[in-house]
């Protein structure tokens, strides 16, 4: 077994990213990036604390506007158009989830879709299903760079993405399906799951319960991604596979922490540079 090590990839693409960015500030271009995070959730305290760590290191503008849990729709509305507006800034994130009485796919629509870092507007994961990739999300993309990074081949194997969110199993599916991976989405009404998982040569589990994948799910040899990050009973961060039991079964495997996290901080980091870099050649 081989540790896919999220961490020290993210870390290594940190230092090449600060010398895009100082090169791109040449051409009178500072990436922008901001976020904004209604409400107190402690999960994404911590998470939005690590982006902005990143972005500074990378040398981008970076701000986190924090607004009260009680802000309303409209007025999270007009900040966005203003934002929209404002040529500082070329990545716009809302942190997920949003409070309840704020309509998740308004915000998101109201996004301009070239600022929408995340990919999560209708118009990037269109652009994305139709083989034409803008923005993409990127926990999936993510995983891509560490495939490739780990060498593993994708043509013609069969992968299982278990877990059908627009944010990382749908565009994880595709991902994979466009480097010729024959493709499977599972979930949790999927029957028989255990039998289907162990036939994957690729498995990568968002399905969001601590845990859930054990030795009974693997192949000998395959590939396992671990996108979970869930509290055990003590407060400890695990993932959706039982790291134990299932690492002497996989050829790589990605730990929590430690792997698909730093990854798609790096990601975040990576589409806005890129962001910015189009303004350049767009006038
Ligand atoms: N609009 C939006 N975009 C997101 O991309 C988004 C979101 N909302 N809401 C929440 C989730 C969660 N997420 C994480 C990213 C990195 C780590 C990360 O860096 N994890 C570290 C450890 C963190 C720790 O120790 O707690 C690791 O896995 O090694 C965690 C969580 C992005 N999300």
């Amino acid at each position: 077994m081989t540790l896919i090590d999220g961490k020290a990839l993210a870390d290594k693409m940190a230092i090449a990213l600060k010398v895009k960015v100082d090169d791109l500030k040449n051409f009178g271009v500072t990436p922008g990036l901001i976020v904004i995070l209604v409400g107190e959730n402690p999960a994404s305290q911590v998470y939005v604390r690590n982006k902005e760590r990143r972005a500074t290191a990378a040398g981008f503008n970076s701000e986190v506007i924090r607004l009260a849990e009680e802000t309303t729709e409209t007025d999270l509305l007009a900040l966005i158009a203003e934002l929209n507006a404002d040529g500082k800034w070329h990545g716009i994130l809302v942190q997920l989830p949003l409070p309840n009485h704020i309509s998740e796919e308004k915000v998101l629509l109201a996004i301009d879709p070239d600022k929408d870092v995340d990919g999560f507007h209708p118009t990037n994961m269109g652009r994305l299903w139709s083989g034409n990739p803008v923005m993409i999300p990127s926990t999936p993309a993510g995983i891509m760079v560490m495939l490739d990074e780990y060498g593993v081949d994708l043509e013609g194997k069969t992968a299982l993405v278990i877990g059908r969110s627009n944010i990382v199993g749908k565009p994880m599916a595709q991902m994979l399906l466009d480097k010729n991976a024959t493709v499977t989405i599972a979930h949790s009404r999927t029957k028989n799951l255990s039998e289907l998982a162990k036939q994957a040569d690729i498995l990568v589990v968002a399905i969001g319960r601590g845990n859930f994948v054990t030795a009974d799910f693997v192949k000998k040899g395959a590939v396992v991604i671990d996108v979970g990050m869930n509290r055990d009973e003590n407060g400890k961060l695990i993932g959706d596979v039982k790291f134990d039991e299932v690492e002497p079964l996989a050829s790589l495997i990605t730990p929590v922490p430690g792997g698909v996290g730093p990854m798609t901080i790096t990601m975040l980091m990576e589409q806005t540079y890129e962001a910015a870099k189009r303004t350049l050649t767009k006038n």
